[in-house]
């Protein structure tokens, strides 16, 4: 059996042979004579050569376009070719990471599949095999990108190559809610089949909330790596209307993240972030849950509307290309639009929050390569104690001189949230303070009017220093 197999592959070289001093032959003769030649050669060849060939062509009749299964077959081979074949070209391949190698012309590999050699296979399951593996070669050696709209270009995305470093593995948060994140991703990513049978579109939304620096644009890039997708992040406000949105949204390919940071400002448009802030600084409380539509602001400059968006968002067009993520993510909560995050839309609600201890533990890895230290003990009651981001955590763990080590980083986050912990005690004593001094004060107004004024614009001004204060260090009030 072995030997007869040996023999058709000894006969099948021999044919392979045959038939390229047969192609540099043809070249000497006249045209009919070359085809008349080829005919009968052709039928010889078929009484005796026990194999059939299929040929892929390199582009498509339409419109010149390189072919998709060629593709395919070429990455595919390059992994075969380089390590059995003896003579070898490199293809400079567009958008691919590294050279792609293929066979050089007159090279043969023979390749292994469902544990036989190729000469036996049925070709139908081979070829769908080729295919798909080629197809996920040449996914994972392309280059990512971020795709970005900007102002004054119209319904366009302009890109870089995107090369963040984040990976879930360094993002600091509860392994076992990082765990169940990865998890949700990988269940979507294969998860083709399963929408088809549910009826619905190919794409899963997570709203990603909590205090600034948290997490949430490193939380992206994790995703990003993760899966391998693309990033789209889509400033709402350069988006001109509902029309443009829509034609950014048809723009975007399958394996993709649509991002829209700090949803809470966009969603107003009036695109300025920190005006925005300042006012909620200074409204406190008071503030309308619920964000204006563009039509009651005075300052807007793009006509996107709550409606274009939740259109942009599950509407027909979103189902075209499939596999995509949209990412949302915010500061407040509880100002969003009930109907924008509702699930269907925003399918997974992710709090990003302070540092516990569990994210503590990955940082210390992460930035000092420590897995215990007989400090962790403190660190772990603080941190129970006292609200401080990752990023503030991160900071003090990072080695900021050649004398810093281990020891000196791990004191200096001791030290820091120990002074954040004096810190809140102190801004909670002021604001007690201020609000008994308020109350004696409104007593006191009830008889006497011209008071009014003076007394208010103190309190404010002392409250709005604050709330601010406290912002800027990461810790809650
Ligand atoms: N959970 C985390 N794990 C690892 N690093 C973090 C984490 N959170 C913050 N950092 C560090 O802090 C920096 C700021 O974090 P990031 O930009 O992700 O915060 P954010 O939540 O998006 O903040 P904002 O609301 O202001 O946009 C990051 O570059 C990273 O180095
Ligand atoms: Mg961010």
């Amino acid at each position: 059996m072995v030997k007869m197999g040996e023999l058709w592959t000894q006969l099948g070289s021999v044919m392979a042979s045959m038939m390229f001093a047969y192609a540099m032959v043809k070249q000497f003769f006249p045209d009919n004579l070359g085809n008349i030649l080829e005919k009968y050669t052709q039928k010889l060849v078929g009484y005796v050569y026990p194999y059939i060939q299929i040929s892929f062509d390199e582009y498509t009749v339409e419109f010149f376009r390189r072919s998709e299964v060629y593709s395919s077959i070429q990455s595919y081979l390059s992994t075969k070719s380089s390590t059995r074949a003896k003579r070898l070209k490199a293809h400079d391949v567009k958008g691919s990471k590294a050279l792609v190698l293929g066979m050089d012309d007159n090279e043969e590999v023979t390749d292994e599949f469902q544990g036989i050699k190729l000469w036996d296979i049925v070709m139908g399951s081979y070829l769908d095999h080729v295919r798909q593996e080629g197809k996920a070669i040449a996914v994972s050696n392309r280059q990512r990108k971020l795709y970005i709209n900007n102002t004054g270009k119209g319904a366009k995305w302009s890109h870089v190559v995107f090369e963040h470093p984040a990976t879930f593995e360094t993002l600091a948060m509860d392994p076992k809610e990082k765990q169940a994140i990865i998890n949700d991703l990988m269940k979507f990513s294969k998860g083709k089949d399963y929408y088809k049978k549910i009826g619905k579109a190919w794409k899963r939304g997570y709203l990603l909330y909590g205090p600034p620096g948290t997490g949430k644009s490193t939380m992206i890039s994790a995703m990003s790596n993760l899966m391998n997708y693309d990033v789209y992040d889509l400033e709402l406000t350069a988006v001109k209307d509902n029309t443009e949105l829509r034609k950014l949204l048809i723009d975007i390919t399958g394996k993709a993240i649509i991002v829209i940071e700090d949803i809470d400002c966009s969603l107003d448009l009036t695109g300025q972030r920190k005006k925005k802030k300042q006012e909620e600084e200074k409204d406190g409380d008071e503030k309308d849950p619920i964000p204006k539509r563009p039509e009651e602001e005075e300052t807007t400059t793009s006509k996107v509307t709550l409606s274009g968006l939740l259109n942009f968002i599950d509407g027909i067009w979103s189902a075209c290309g499939g596999e995509r993520l949209i990412v949302f993510t915010t500061n407040y909560v509880d100002k969003l639009d009930p109907a924008l995050i509702r699930r269907g839309r925003m399918d997974k609600h992710i709090q990003l929050s302070y540092c516990c201890f569990g994210a503590f533990k990955v940082l210390a890895r992460n930035y000092l390569d420590v897995e215990s230290h007989e400090l962790f003990g403190t660190i772990e009651r603080l941190l129970g104690e006292t609200d401080m981001t990752p990023a503030d955590v991160a900071e003090n763990l990072m080695l900021k001189s050649d004398t810093e080590d281990a020891d000196s980083c791990l004191k200096s986050l001791i030290e820091a949230l120990e002074a954040a912990k004096v810190e809140v005690r102190v801004k909670a004593e002021e604001e007690a303070k201020l609000k008994a001094e308020k109350e004696e004060k409104e007593k006191e107004e009830s008889g006497n009017s011209n008071h009014e004024v003076k007394c208010n614009g103190t309190i404010d001004k002392v409250k709005g220093t604050s709330v601010a204060e406290v912002k800027e260090n990461g810790v809650t009030p």
